[in-house]
């Protein structure tokens, strides 16, 4: 098929298990492209700790400069420990690109396809599908920091302006879902999540037709390991939204299958798994990569290309119903086998469509 559109995509590799994922999550889109007449001009930039290496920042203007003028950036992760304790880390660079890109929505699904895969037991984990959407760009990440060995504080600030604007995000989602939105704050000890609460609460009476309810963070740990079915989408703000996506992971099977959106008004988004960089097996072929290419499948989504997006979760879906399975799901599938199973099954979903 020829290749009549075409978009341009920043990919920052990053550190560990980075390079691995992304590898793949490039490949997939570039034969979804090849079957859906479309083409993405890549270009690769460093960030994080590679860039630290190179570079000295995290963050180099020139790769700043490259995510601003494409339409999309695709992330893999970063981080590691000899990076620890500098003045400037890659977790650093990491809140840096999310501010300066104007990223303040970043939105995580999870959905149980086979509950056998889940840690959980069946019966809890069947016909989980749940949408997080975590605040990115305020509170306690973003705060006035104070660093002593004796003391130190992180302040946590949010403005009516910022959770309106997220909120938004939770309802218009919820909207093309089931209709059900959860509030997480901690309003009991908070003056941040009281805020929040007030402000969702307002927001909400743009949407009659999406239910509310609110929950308190601990309370909304335990609901969702003990009963995620109760949850469409939860809306909460930056540290608990980390927190509780980790814990979400748990409801497929592994952190190596959830990919994120972040996106802010109008410019190009960031699409990234939702995990780290893996130390401990970066170098050795044995993630998953298949975060990477659901991050990937969202980025195809937001750029229009929408059946390109199914064909890439379809086959991740299909590679692992099929038994190509990872370590972390349990089985022996390299990062690179993994990510030519799902080439192979889009070439072949291709030829059966042709
Ligand atoms: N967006 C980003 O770039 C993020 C960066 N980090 C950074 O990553 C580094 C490591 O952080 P950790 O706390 O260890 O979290 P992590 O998410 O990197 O790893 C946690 C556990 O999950 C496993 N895991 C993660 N991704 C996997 C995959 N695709 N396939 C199979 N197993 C996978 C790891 O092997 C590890 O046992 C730190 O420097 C941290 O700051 C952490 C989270 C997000
Ligand atoms: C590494 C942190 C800055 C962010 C993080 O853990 C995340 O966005 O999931
Ligand atoms: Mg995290």
């Amino acid at each position: 098929m020829t290749s009549d559109r075409a978009y341009t995509v920043a990919v920052l590799p990053g550190d560990g298990i980075g390079p691995e994922v992304t590898r793949e999550a490039v490949a997939a889109v570039d034969a979804a492209g090849a079957a859906h007449g479309f083409h993405v001009r890549w270009s690769t930039h460093d960030f994080g700790g590679v860039a630290i290496d190179r570079h000295g920042p995290p963050l180099p203007d020139a790769t700043l400069a490259a995510c601003r003028a494409a339409d999309a950036v695709l992330l893999g992760a970063v981080g590691g420990p000899r990076w620890v304790g500098g003045a400037e880390t890659p977790e650093t660079g990491l809140l840096a690109i999310r501010k300066a890109l104007g990223l303040f929505a970043n939105l995580r699904p999870a959905r149980v396809d086979d509950p056998a895969l889940s840690p959980l037991k069946a019966g809890i984990a069947a016909g989980a599908d749940v949408l997080v959407v975590r605040e990115l760009t305020g509170g306690l990440y973003f705060g006035d920091k104070v660093e002593g060995d004796e003391e130190a504080s992180d302040l946590c600030r949010y403005s009516r302006g910022e959770v309106e604007r997220i909120a938004h995000v939770a309802f218009k989602a919820a909207r093309d879902r089931r209709g059900r939105v959860t509030s997480v704050d901690k309003a009991n000890v908070l003056a941040t999540s009281r805020l929040w609460r007030r402000v969702v609460t307002a927001v909400a009476a743009d949407y009659p037709d999406v239910a509310l309810d609110h929950m308190y963070v601990d309370a909304a740990a335990m609901a969702l390991v003990t009963g995620p079915t109760r949850f469409d989408v939860i809306l909460t703000e930056n540290l608990f939204g980390d927190i509780l996506s980790d814990a979400l992971s748990v409801l497929p099977g592994s952190i190596g299958l959830l990919g994120s959106a972040s996106l802010g008004d109008g410019g190009p988004g960031m699409f990234e798994p939702i995990h780290g960089s893996a130390p401990d097996i970066a170098g050795e072929d044995r993630a998953s990569p298949a975060g990477a290419i659901e991050a990937a499948a969202m980025m195809l989504d937001q750029l229009g290309e929408t059946r390109a997006a199914g064909a890439l979760r379809q086959a991740v879906a299909e590679a692992i119903a099929g038994g190509v399975r990872t370590p972390d799901l349990g089985g022996t599938a390299r990062c690179s086998a993994f990510g030519a199973a799902v080439r192979g099954r889009i070439d072949a979903a291709a030829r059966v469509a042709a």
